[in-house]
């Protein structure tokens, strides 16, 4: 009976502990002074998220709310203070100004017993400078123009299962086709030959590992979210406690995969014009070369970042295309008039697709520094990226204490930052009528009249995404050709609007895209 009531009164003083805990944790932003809303105890400001909302409204809300009182707000995330920023002069500062301040992303990661998770986009501090230093020449224009042969031949077996899913409904007033399914076999393809050397085939498999073992990396998650909010804001308990992230099927499989084309190659003495033959010549670089691990992350990174994102653009892209076809003929006229010239997709003729850029990419005046040629595809993909920006909110995290100008405030070291990308997307301020799809808010003189951190699809600053020119290029060959051979339009079964996927944290629609598919 003791031990009972022992038992009893050491768990209330565990509670009550815990409890004074959460009392102090959440009292950050209160004692700072700094606007914020109430949070929920252990989910903090983003309790709604995969219940009742997706993860854009709590900081459309938050930004709708406090935009223009302050540069930026309090938020938690589980038991974890952030900042929100409010203000584009501050986002300027953070991102691209004041990197040196705010280089890390504070993702964890654990290198000794997950290495597939020590990729660029969790890396930090030097590893992370070294990496990207690395891996930067792997996306010039020439090694894209390179392979860009690939992606077209892949781009052709599409059109050709497209034709054939259409077909099924020869002769019938509608033919409703899934789309998503499809464009993410087509991206799949092309990652998997690209990336790994493969040669997938999941559009003519849907069966193939390479496509379930490719979703799965999306929903499954290893952890829930209260536990995924204790491991980011514990990394280093995390790390002793040996916690992995990504789960062991996915891990194991990409690494087998990884190694078995490795030393194919190296057995064989094949070259090939993809990224693991430019991370096999680094592995011997002068001065310290990929390990073998290293190699397998990064060649997993780039499957993350050139599947799903580029997959679900395109999605999005088509289901606009569908209820805009005067957008779409647009799109449909330029693709003939650049292939009447050029006869093929080459690098020239991709170059030429202004209006299609103007509907899917898009960019800020930064980027087109750097890459002048590509300003026109932003116009077809800016549009739709920035109605539905794939990463609604980006991250970084302080390094040294940072004073925000203008006020008293201090973003603290360690502090996470957080851009909220979506809703500085949808701000009326910036983009008037922010739910219209007008892919002319993208020509090059609507650009200059707005604030260079307007537009952040593809982040901003030295951590901005690497694969921007690889993505851009394999989505507009996708809706280069898909434009060329067919018309998109609404079927009964299509979503208007469409509905997202709550859970994830990428913005995904909720389920298949289904559109009428005619063929030209
Ligand atoms: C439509 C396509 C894509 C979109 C919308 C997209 C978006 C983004 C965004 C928003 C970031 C974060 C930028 C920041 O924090 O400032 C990012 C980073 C990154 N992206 Fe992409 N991305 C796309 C395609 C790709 C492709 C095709 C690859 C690789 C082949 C890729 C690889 C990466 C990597 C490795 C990073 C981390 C960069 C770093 O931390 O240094 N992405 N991407």
């Amino acid at each position: 009976m003791a031990l009972w009531w022992l038992s009893l009164a050491l768990l209330a003083t565990l509670l009550g502990l815990l409890a004074l805990w959460l009392r102090q944790t959440y009292g950050y932003w209160a004692r700072r002074g700094v606007l914020h809303d109430p949070p929920v105890w252990l989910y903090g400001n983003l309790h709604s998220v995969g219940r009742t909302t997706t993860a854009l409204e709590p900081f459309r809300r938050f930004y709708e709310r406090y935009k223009g009182r302050a540069p930026f707000g309090g938020f938690y995330f589980a038991v974890r203070g952030v900042a929100v920023l409010l203000d584009l002069e501050l986002v300027k500062l953070v991102m691209v100004k004041e990197f040196n301040s705010f280089a890390h992303r504070g993702n964890y990661y654990n290198e000794q017993d997950d290495p597939i998770s020590a990729h660029l986009f969790n890396l930090d501090g030097r590893d992370w400078r070294e990496m990207r230093n690395k891996l930067t020449p792997t996306f010039t224009s020439l090694k894209m123009h390179q392979m860009l042969p690939t992606v077209v031949d892949i781009a052709e077996r599409f059109v050709q299962v497209v034709r054939e899913q259409v077909a099924v409904h020869a002769g019938a007033a509608e033919s409703p086709v899934e789309v998503k399914n499809l464009l993410a076999r087509f991206t799949i393809d092309v990652i998997g030959s690209c990336a790994f050397g493969l040669d997938c085939n999941s559009l003519n498999d849907p069966d193939v590992e390479f496509y379930h073992l490719g979703h799965k990396t999306f929903t499954d998650r290893r952890h829930g979210r209260l536990a995924f909010g204790l491991i980011q804001a514990f990394p280093r308990l995390a790390r002793w406690l040996r916690i992995k992230m990504v789960s062991d099927d996915v891990s194991e499989f990409y690494m087998r995969v990884v190694r078995q084309t490795l030393e194919y190659r190296e057995r064989e003495g094949v070259r090939r014009n993809d990224f693991l033959n430019l991370l096999m010549e680094l592995r011997s670089e002068p001065g310290g070369g990929l390990s073998f691990n290293q190699i397998a992350a990064q060649a997993f990174v780039f499957f993350l970042g050139g599947f799903e994102t580029s997959s679900s653009t395109m999605g999005f892209a088509l289901h606009l295309l569908a209820l805009h076809p005067d957008v779409q003929q647009r799109g449909r006229v330029e693709v003939q008039q650049v292939l009447a010239k050029h006869r093929q997709l080459n690098y020239e003729a991709l170059r030429e697709l202004k209006y299609l850029k103007q509907i899917i990419y898009g960019e800020s005046r930064e980027l087109q520094f750097y890459d002048s040629q590509l300003i026109p595809f932003y116009f077809a993909t800016a549009e739709t990226l920035r109605k539905y920006s794939i990463a609604s909110i980006l991250i970084r995290k302080t390094l040294t204490d940072f004073r925000v100008p203008g006020t008293s405030h201090v973003l603290e070291a360690g502090l996470p930052v957080v851009i909220p990308v979506d809703a500085i997307h949808h701000d009326p301020d910036i983009y008037p009528e922010p739910e219209k799809f007008d892919p002319d808010r993208f020509t090059p003189e609507a650009i200059e009249q707005r604030h260079s951190a307007a537009y952040l699809a593809f982040g901003a600053g030295p951590r901005n995404c690497i694969g921007l020119r690889f993505g851009e290029m394999q989505s507009l060959v996708g809706l280069a050709v898909l434009l060329h051979n067919f018309r998109f339009s609404p079927a009964r079964e299509t979503e208007i609007p469409l509905q997202l996927n709550k859970t994830s944290f990428f913005l995904q629609s909720r389920g298949g895209i289904v559109l009428n598919v005619q063929q030209l």
